[in-house]
């Protein structure tokens, strides 16, 4: 933990809704959230918390998180590679920042798998996103086809590094390795599998963006999180949160993986 912090590198807990969750939902859910850490008292010091709902709720999440002061950050699940234009059914970056959004997420292998999205592709969001002073959140994973020819770190590492191609030196951005065979499964990769393609994604990082940028990059670990493994996760020393899907649909068990650092050693 001492290296993370000295690094600048605070805990992520971020839970994707991904097509779950309508405007009215995501109200309720926000607030129970919010309460329910502060209840715990949460230090927000030592762990960052985001929501990422789909797009038609980021309006109604935004006015709530501000107006009651919620210590809780927010993102989108996506953004367009292009700023404006003839572009029908895509969201810019502008529009998100707008919002106040902090991240968007691009990459998502379900965006990669359902919507043909390539490691290319995925570097223009990213970059669209800090264009326009988002955090992208860029996930890699390999899938079990991958694991099984090449390995597990193979494919992450070379969409990671198409990905970074044209970002500027410095930028700020998180990455997610996603195993795509963890996704919603119920069989999460080790804690040493996860660290294992951590430190390479994070030399990636380091040799694409800087030695700085590479040592203060989170980089989160996403695939059947749950309350009762997160503490092993984050007890790496190159895993610094998680990406949460199913588990971040449901209030107590979400706010219980923010509070990883209450079960640290159980
Ligand atoms: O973005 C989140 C991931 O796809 C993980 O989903 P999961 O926690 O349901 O396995």
């Amino acid at each position: 933990m001492a290296v993370k912090a000295e690094a600048g590198r605070r805990p992520l807990i971020a839970g994707n809704w991904k097509l779950n969750l309508d405007h009215l939902q995501s109200i309720a859910f926000v607030q129970k959230l919010a309460w329910s850490l502060q209840d715990a008292k949460l230090d927000f010091r030592t762990v960052e918390v985001a929501v990422f709902p789909p797009f038609t709720d980021l309006r109604s999440v935004q006015s709530l998180i501000v107006s009651d002061h919620f210590p809780i950050t927010f993102g989108a699940q996506d953004v367009s590679e292009h700023d404006s234009g003839a572009y029908t059914g895509e969201i810019s970056g502008a529009f998100l920042k707008a919002l106040e959004c902090t991240y968007a997420i691009v990459g998502h292998s379900e965006r990669r798998s359902y919507h043909h999205e390539t490691s290319e592709l995925v570097g223009a969001k990213a970059a669209a996103a800090i264009r326009h002073g988002l955090v992208p959140v860029i996930c890699v994973g390999e899938t079990a086809e991958d694991l099984e020819a090449r390995g597990a770190s193979a494919v992450p590492v070379e969409q990671l590094e198409t990905a970074l191609a044209g970002l500027p030196k410095g930028s700020d951005i998180v990455v997610a390795y996603e195993p795509v065979w963890a996704i919603g499964s119920g069989q999460a990769a080790t804690p040493e599998q996860a660290e294992n393609v951590a430190a390479q994604l994070r030399a990636v990082v380091g040799t694409a963006l800087g030695e700085e940028a590479g040592a203060a990059t989170r980089i989160l670990y996403g695939g059947s999180v749950k309350s009762g493994n997160i503490a092993s996760f984050l007890r790496e020393p190159n895993v610094d949160g998680a990406l949460v899907g199913g588990a971040s649909l449901v209030v107590d068990e979400f706010a219980k993986i923010a509070r990883f650092q209450s079960h640290v050693g159980t």
